[in-house]
């Protein structure tokens, strides 16, 4: 699907974006392809409810074994719990994606 302008993130992981702590998902082929430069409306996968926008900043691919401590600090995690995250909504995945992003800031709605 080219240039998507739609995310789901699980709600649990609302409030690490919305601060700031979270600034990479980890995804895998079906989502590849975010481009660099876009933004996109993100919504929970559980209702859909839409709680902000991201700006797309890359797209790059990663093996599984390749995941690091970095990786894991970037989700607001240790590496073993990014890990067990991905291998259960992912199970046997080895091609995975890393989408960086950075949050928009809220527009401001003036009469
Ligand atoms: C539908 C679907 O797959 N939704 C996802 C996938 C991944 N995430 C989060 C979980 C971790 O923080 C990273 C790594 O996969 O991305 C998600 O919130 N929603």
């Amino acid at each position: 699907m080219n240039n998507p302008t739609t995310m789901t993130f699980f709600e649990r992981f609302e409030a690490d974006i919305l601060c700031g702590k979270k600034t990479i998902t980890i995804r895998d082929a079906s989502e590849q392809y975010y481009v660099p430069g876009t933004t996109v409306e993100v919504s929970t996968f559980e209702d859909g409810r839409v709680f902000c926008q991201l700006e797309i900043l890359a797209v790059e691919p990663i093996a599984f074994e390749e995941l690091s401590t970095f990786h894991a600090a970037q989700e607001n995690m240790t590496l073993p719990e990014l890990k067990t995250v991905i291998t259960d909504i992912y199970p046997g995945i080895h091609e995975l994606f890393v989408i960086t992003y950075q949050l928009c800031e809220p527009s401001v709605v003036t009469e």
